[in-house]
């Protein structure tokens, strides 16, 4: 191990902030420490660059204590990037970066080599601050000073980098761009970080292990998908968040939830005004629904407040569907950002809604149901061509309630299952295999939740939202495909 924390205890004027500290760090590994403000961070890194002097317990270098280094030894081993920028050098910034290199210089009088020039050059360069080498600190922005005195640390060359808040006062761009390159150099130069960082998000992309410290004790120390449990954050920040898988890489991200967005909104489910003729159903409400859906528009999980089912000719053949619906919808007035929208070649006036109040929610179901592409899909295998045959049941489920993911998910199970149960009693069958059909082979779905009330944190059959969805899309498309029969028949 690089450095090996024990029980490390220190503070001020005879008072501890930071209690009882322990971790290791090895080499190439960035750690970052998170905690609300006051909570001992930037003490922590005092005491264990040797600024500070601990009270209980001890800081270990490659296995030696750190009071048994010298402050040139040190300086060779650890660089230290605090958080107040130096403003007052009066020095240019090749001059300030040039200082990284002291603790190299033997004798008192000798200068730079061309070994240090060329440590220098890359430190700059790696920072991008050379365009800046003959201006004074004080003239450059704060973004500017921070990358400067970065270089400076970096010119150190040292083992262990500590950063106090690196990312302060830079934009978002250079914030990414300074924690790709720290990430770089760990692994091409085993050099070692450890970071305060307050984004949580730049902490979970860009740390390997998360240290948590509220009021000078260690809450957790992990990796991020550990530490960043919803509830612990929650309670060490005293603040309302929510936990996200990030879309990309496998790490959480974090946000926050603003006071008046978690307020209750009962009876959304009888406000939302439904439009109906031959060319479209739409459905507006007041407010955005969290809706998970297979739509042409507004696929996978997002937020809208508008939702379109549009009746298209059998012969509807488009190459980008996506952009074509939304310029239909563009020169209805209808805001595509905002927008659930579905295509189905069913007759629209057969649509079927239904509306269930529960004690605790209510859910509200529409359906429309074209049958002859029914496909039964344990067999579709058997199913040797695309057909051309245009039929699709598109099925929304509006929900007053507030739905974790896994909701959304089960709630989407639940209403296929009652769908396929409602084709099963309807006798709908596969006209290839003439087994009863499960489906249509471009069926649709989207669950919309209201997010506000209570909590659901499942939506399976056996749950009470479970079942009142069960019933409902059962009972929609039941009276969906009733009407398209009827329809086949006259
Ligand atoms: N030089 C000092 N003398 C006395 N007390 C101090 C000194 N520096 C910090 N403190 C106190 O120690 C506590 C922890 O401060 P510290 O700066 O370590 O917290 P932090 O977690 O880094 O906070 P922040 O997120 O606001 O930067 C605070 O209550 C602070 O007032």
């Amino acid at each position: 191990m690089l450095l090996d924390v024990k029980h490390l205890t220190g503070g001020y004027d005879g008072v501890d902030i930071v209690k009882d500290i322990s971790f290791s760090v090895g080499k190439g590994e960035v750690l970052g420490i998170l905690g609300p403000n006051g909570s001992g961070k930037t003490t922590l890194l005092k005491l264990i660059s040797g600024l500070l002097p601990a009270n209980n317990g001890e800081v270990l270098l490659n296995e030696r204590p750190l009071s048994s280094y010298s402050s040139k030894e040190l300086a060779r081993e650890i660089a230290v990037l605090s958080q107040n920028t130096e403003t007052s050098f009066t020095y240019c910034v090749k001059d300030i970066v040039c200082l990284g290199r002291y603790p190299y210089q033997k004798g008192f009088f000798r200068g730079k080599d061309k070994q240090d020039e060329l440590i220098v050059n890359e430190a700059m360069k790696q920072t991008q601050v050379l365009q800046f080498s003959e201006k004074y600190l004080h003239s450059l922005s704060g973004g500017e000073q921070q990358r400067v005195l970065l270089a400076r640390a970096l010119a150190q060359e040292p083992n262990l980098l500590l950063l106090d808040e690196p990312t302060n006062h830079l934009d978002i761009s250079f914030q990414v761009s300074l924690l790709d390159s720290l990430r770089e150099w760990t692994r091409k130069k085993s050099l070692t970080v450890i970071a305060i960082l307050h984004d949580l998000n730049m902490a979970s992309l860009y740390c390997d292990r998360i240290l948590l410290l509220d009021t000078g004790r260690q809450i957790d120390l992990n990796k991020p998908s550990i530490v960043m449990e919803e509830g612990q954050l929650e309670q060490v920040y005293q603040t309302s968040l929510t936990r996200k898988e990030h879309p990309v890489v496998p790490k959480p991200l974090i946000s926050l939830l603003p006071r008046n967005e978690a307020n209750l909104n009962r009876e959304i489910l009888r406000n939302l005004t439904i439009t109906e003729s031959s060319e479209t159903v739409i459905i507006q409400s007041p407010i955005q629904f969290k809706t998970l859906s297979s739509a042409v528009i507004g696929a996978g999980f997002s937020w809208e407040s508008t939702f379109v089912n549009r009746h298209v000719d059998k012969n509807y053949n488009c190459d980008d569907p996506q952009a074509e619906f939304k310029t239909y919808l563009t020169a209805r007035n209808i805001d595509p950002t905002e927008t659930v929208g579905m295509m189905t070649a069913a007759k629209l006036e057969d649509a079927s809604f239904v509306h269930k109040t529960e004690e605790d929610f209510s859910v509200f179901v529409m359906v429309t149901a074209g049958l002859s592409n029914a496909v039964d899909a344990s067999r579709s295998y058997y199913h040797h061509e695309q057909e051309s045959k245009v039929g699709t049941i598109n099925t929304w489920v509006f929900i007053e309630g507030n739905l974790k993911e896994a909701a959304f998910v089960q709630a989407m199970m639940t209403a296929t299952e009652a769908k396929v149960k409602a084709m099963h009693d309807e006798e709908v069958r596969d006209s290839i295999t003439q087994t009863i059909a499960t489906g249509t082979s471009t069926d649709s779905i989207m669950i919309a939740a209201t997010q506000t009330g209570n909590d659901y944190p499942y939506a399976g059959t056996i749950t009470s939202l479970g079942k009142t969805i069960g019933l409902a899309v059962y009972e929609a498309t039941i009276e969906a495909i009733r009407r398209n029969k009827e329809r086949l028949l006259c």
